[in-house]
């Protein structure tokens, strides 16, 4: 897979993060999940969020990437608050994989993949040639070329999560945020997609904040771990700061061993199964 040149960053405030969530309250109807949180998504680092199922990772992405909006507290994109900002600013900043994507029915992977591109367009800015380089540079990246004419309707479950990635990929924007990346791909799909993530974030200094459930794979693709629960950030730090078997006992509820992972130096970790002792 091959790395993609990103347009530099245009909002960003000297020093500040990438994405701040200050004092923020998150809820759906009368339920709330967070309430007045701070946080800080630093720029240039990869960032994953890990958590049980339920415990807010998807609320909190889509409040960072503008698809929730606070109903208390402000979230801050370099600086800027990010309900002052129009549609078209955020998206040549910040490109967003959701959890379940909408895929639009009648329409090409090239088609899909293209509508990265959007933000870039205008009525002065049509669809140059260059545009279609970065299509084809992204359907590479995620080996989706030979499948470039094919209806997304027809496309296997993993497939499809492959053209969603594409289409984030052309978007070119510095900060990227991905609803579990790796869902429906085998491992080897799964090991791709965190390698190109990585390469984007150290060729290109992109900013990454991501939800994995795979806690190995989470620490090794990862600078920082944030693991949410209960409406509170339970830990944040380095996966060998975050990865302890007392915070998998809070946050999962989960008994297992944290050991050196012999490939990769990061933690491994090793469910206990409580039957075979
Ligand atoms: N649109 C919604 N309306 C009402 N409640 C919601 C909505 N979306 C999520 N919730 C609730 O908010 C809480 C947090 O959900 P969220 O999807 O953020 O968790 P998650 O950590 O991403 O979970 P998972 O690992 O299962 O994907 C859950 O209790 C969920 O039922």
């Amino acid at each position: 897979m091959t790395a993609i040149t990103a347009a530099p960053a245009g909002l960003n405030v000297r020093g500040a993060a990438a994405l701040e969530a200050r004092g923020v309250t998150l809820a759906y109807d009368k339920a709330t999940i967070f309430e007045n949180l701070d946080l800080r998504i630093e720029q240039g680092e990869v960032t994953t969020l890990i958590g049980a199922n339920g415990s807010g990772k998807s609320t909190l992405l889509k409040a960072f990437g503008r698809l929730l909006a606070p109903s208390a507290g402000s979230v801050e994109l370099g600086g800027q608050p990010l309900r002052s900002l129009n549609t078209r600013a955020v998206a040549r900043e910040l490109a967003i994989l959701p959890q379940k994507p909408l895929t639009p029915s009648a329409t090409s992977v090239r088609d899909l993949v293209s509508r990265g591109r959007h933000p870039h367009q205008s009525l002065l800015r049509p669809w140059t040639p260059a545009d279609s380089t970065v299509v084809n540079e992204s359907l590479a990246a995620t080996g989706l070329t030979e499948l470039a004419d094919r209806d997304t309707a027809s496309l296997s479950g993993g497939q499809l999560q492959r053209a969603w990635i594409a289409l984030v990929l052309a978007q070119q924007a510095p900060i990227i945020l991905l609803d579990e990346p790796t869902t429906f791909l085998d491992l080897t799909h799964q090991l791709d997609v965190l390698r190109l993530v990585r390469s984007i974030n150290r060729e290109r200094g992109a900013t990454v904040v991501m939800v994995l459930h795979d806690l190995t794979l989470a620490g090794r693709y990862s600078d920082r771990l944030i693991v949410v629960g209960e409406g509170r950030v339970i830990a944040d730090g380095s996966p060998w700061e975050v990865l302890t078997p007392e915070v998998l006992r809070e946050a999962f509820d989960l008994e297992a061993l944290v050991i050196p992972d012999p490939s990769s130096g990061a933690p491994l970790i090793v469910p206990v199964d409580p039957d075979r002792p």
